[in-house]
């Protein structure tokens, strides 16, 4: 019976060039559309130019050029502050097939529930080959609608793997997307490099604000959240399990006020870490200061700690950027795969091996992706364990942190008195 129906109804059958065709003319695949589409051109400074066509904004833009190498997750990727100022290149080669869902659909904690931050924050993209058309139930527009009204520049039909060849052998490089039938490399600006500035400034809440955690979850746990651009499904996660979050800007004296917490999380971010000389400052006083308390960071949080401890940063060649990097945890010796976005990393050899370890390795580039204080609860990760998009491998690290905290919380015996912080008159979401 079962023999049957798998000859009758799962036979592989042979497609004729006619109808191959006929496919390629009716599906949602940019190549035969591009009639439709203004020409457009991605420049890399001192290297390749590639032809294609826009279907984003109609403006020239230029930033730091990156890739990943993600199968999905194009709408948390793009609106991921950590790619402010990028021009992110999608190695997966058909993108945009299931449109883009809401933005500003919020869930039960007041949370954006299928975007990573309002808008999106790269400043443009570049794919092999966009899909005109979706087709998903979350869906309310197409990539091309979403790219155009948030005047975000995006290119199709660019080989992505000479332009991924090109990047991982020279590195990270600066580039343009231009529009218009033809490209005349001297006509437009120079070309502007993100890095060049303090990205985290853009991004970070204007003001502290507040995401209260509901009664249902409650644990009575109050964390301060320094927000260098935190991604959403970082404070869902925190909420999640029972904390309620105030959130401050990324350079707040967060030293002045990090005893009336159960906690201090440091959050991703975009861009080098060494131009958050304050936060880094102000972590050193709080780690001064407050020897027991419970402090997380991941990303650029991992790195704005390792500087305040005295470490360095390094930049990468061409950095991590995909949701299936091994990294080795030294003090299992399990290896997790993880979700990562990073052009810098800590250089492990700079931690004071006094007080710090490492904590976790990359077994692809081998280069650091966590520490750990070798006497307090303090850690943090250069991969992203709330992995949106990515494997949950190791979200059990949010429940160290809340293992360090309800430690912190019996030896203190504090019990956190919500008027003590007037958090109820803060406002509700991030303030840009
Ligand atoms: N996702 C992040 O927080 C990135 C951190 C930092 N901007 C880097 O590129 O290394």
């Amino acid at each position: 019976m079962l023999g049957t129906f798998i000859k009758v109804f799962a036979k592989p059958k042979a497609i004729s060039p006619a109808a191959f065709h006929r496919c390629l003319a009716t599906n949602a695949s940019g190549f035969n559309r591009t009639s439709q589409l203004d020409r457009a051109t991605l420049t890399i400074k001192d290297g390749p130019v590639f032809n294609g066509y826009s279907f984003g904004a109609n403006k020239n833009i230029s930033g730091e050029a990156v890739f990943t190498t993600s199968l999905v997750g194009y709408p948390e990727s793009m609106t991921d502050p950590s790619y402010k100022g990028q021009i992110l290149c999608f190695t997966q080669p058909l993108i945009g097939n299931y449109g883009v869902p809401s933005d500003t659909v919020r869930d039960e904690f007041n949370l954006l529930k299928y975007m990573e931050s309002p808008s999106i924050q790269c400043i443009g993209i570049v794919v092999a080959d966009v899909a005109l058309e979706h087709s998903h139930w979350t869906a309310v527009e197409s990539l091309q609608q979403w790219c155009k009204r948030s005047g975000v520049a995006a290119i199709t039909g660019v080989d992505t793997r000479q332009l991924v060849s090109y990047l991982r052998d020279k590195g990270s490089s600066l580039a343009k997307i231009t529009i218009g039938e033809e490209y005349d490399a001297d006509e437009d600006a120079a070309f502007e490099d993100p890095g060049s500035v303090n990205l985290v400034h853009k991004v970070t809440t204007k003001a502290p604000f507040h995401v209260s955690c509901p009664p249902s979850h409650s644990k009575g746990i109050h964390v301060a959240v320094l927000d260098c651009g935190a991604k959403e499904n970082i404070l869902r996660c925190l909420v999640q399990r029972g904390a309620s979050l105030t959130v401050f800007p990324y350079n707040y004296p967060i030293h002045k006020i990090a005893n009336k917490f159960d906690g201090i999380f440091i959050s991703n971010g975009p861009g080098d870490p060494t131009h958050c000389s304050a936060t880094i400052e102000n972590l050193k006083q709080t780690m001064q200061e407050n020897k027991d308390l419970p402090i997380f960071g991941i990303c650029l949080g991992h790195q704005l700690l390792a500087l305040a401890s005295g470490a360095k940063s390094i930049k990468l060649k061409y950095g991590n950027r995909a949701h299936n990097i091994p990294a080795l945890d030294l003090l299992t010796g399990k290896c997790h795969i993880t979700s990562q976005n990073h052009g810098y990393a800590v250089d492990a050899s700079s931690l004071d091996p006094n007080e710090w370890e490492p904590y976790f390795t990359n077994l692809n580039d081998l280069s650091n992706e966590g520490m750990a204080h070798k006497y307090r609860p303090i850690f943090s990760t250069q991969f992203h364990p709330e992995a949106k998009g990515g494997p949950l491998d190791t979200a059990f690290l949010f429940d160290k942190f809340f293992g360090h905290i309800q430690d912190y919380k019996s030896k203190t015996g504090m019990t956190w008195a919500q008027d003590n912080l007037l958090v109820d008159i803060l406002p509700k979401e991030r303030v840009y």
